[in-house]
């Protein structure tokens, strides 16, 4: 079912009530399907929460801090994103079929919607969190610039169709908690953005323990200087300006934008900024996460 029509750009479908791309919507037995194996790894973000941040850096724990070894391919290509559908090209799960072991995955999907298999294959999950005003802000000038997903109109309507989850992936507030409320029960190590931003080397050595590498402290500080926002927004196999203009137009905003805590500031009123808040605590009662919002 189309939730949103705006212009050319393409409009979002529906599974068990979560808006995904429609593309994403027709190749869901396949998605549905995927095997999952143990030694597996699975980045797991809500959009624009610091993917291609954590993908980087878990790609050069990896590669022993080996940065060429990093420029092999575009960041989008190194870690197939479960969901992606464009035919005639591959989808992620062909592309993860087609792999070597140990893989390195990624997915925006919430938990409920995960394939069985992650589930039942004992394999790791990485999700990262980010503050949902920051994520907010960031989502609003990536649809911007994103051909493959609806036009987001103006400011103001777009902050109500993410506090009502209309967008890609559903509500923040949802994925966010459901997969909070897993991370004991499963092999998951949950991080924040804003601790990444906060403290690098710190939340990359948590990362290093969690994939079972021992890196020495040479390596892990050339891990932190080459995944600072500046050097990502200069490295073309990391700031996505290998996609075509079809598809990303960095005219229009780049994807590697501003890479900061507290956006929001520039973007909020006083008034949305209380109804924010309002509808954060109606809708995160009850959990014990807390996020930062400003460093
Ligand atoms: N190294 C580094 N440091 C700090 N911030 C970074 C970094 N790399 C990416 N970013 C910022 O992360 C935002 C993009 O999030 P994602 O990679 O999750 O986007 S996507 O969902 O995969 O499209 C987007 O945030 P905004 O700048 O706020 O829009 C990127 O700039």
């Amino acid at each position: 079912m189309a939730l949103t029509t705006a212009g050319t750009q393409p409009s979002l479908g529906e599974v068990a009530g979560i808006p995904l791309p429609a593309t994403t919507v027709d190749n869901w037995p396949q998605i549905q399907g995927f095997k999952a194996q143990s030694d597996d790894l699975l980045i797991c973000t809500y959009p624009k929460s610091g993917t291609t941040w954590i993908q980087e850096i878990v790609d050069l724990i990896g590669q022993s801090g080996d940065v060429d070894k990093c420029q092999r391919a575009a960041i989008q290509h190194r870690h197939p994103f479960l969901e992606w559908a464009r035919p005639p090209q591959p989808s992620g799960v062909e592309k993860a079929g087609a792999m070597p072991r140990p893989r390195v995955l990624r997915t925006h999907l919430p938990a409920q919607l995960l394939p069985p298999s992650f589930w039942e294959s004992n394999c790791k999950f990485l999700y990262v969190a980010r503050n949902a005003k920051d994520c907010l802000v960031s989502y609003y000038h990536f649809q911007r610039m994103n051909r493959t997903l609806p036009d987001p109109g103006t400011w103001d309507q777009y902050f109500e169709t993410f506090i009502s989850g209309k967008v890609a992936w559903g509500s923040w507030f949802e994925h966010v908690r459901g997969w909070w409320e897993l991370r004991d029960s499963v092999r998951m190590l949950f991080l924040f953005y804003e601790d990444i931003k906060r403290n690098p080397k710190q939340e990359i050595q948590k990362v290093m323990k969690f994939m079972g590498k021992n890196l020495d402290g040479a390596m892990l500080d050339t891990i932190v200087q080459e995944t600072t926002f500046e050097k990502m927004k200069a490295n073309p196999m990391t700031n996505r300006s290998t996609a075509p203009k079809t598809v990303l137009d960095q005219s229009i905003s780049p994807f590697m934008r501003k890479g900061i805590v507290g956006d929001w500031k520039n973007h909020f009123t006083v008034a949305q900024n209380e109804r924010f808040d309002e509808i954060y605590r109606q809708k995160m009662k009850g959990t014990s996460i807390n996020f930062c919002t400003e460093l």
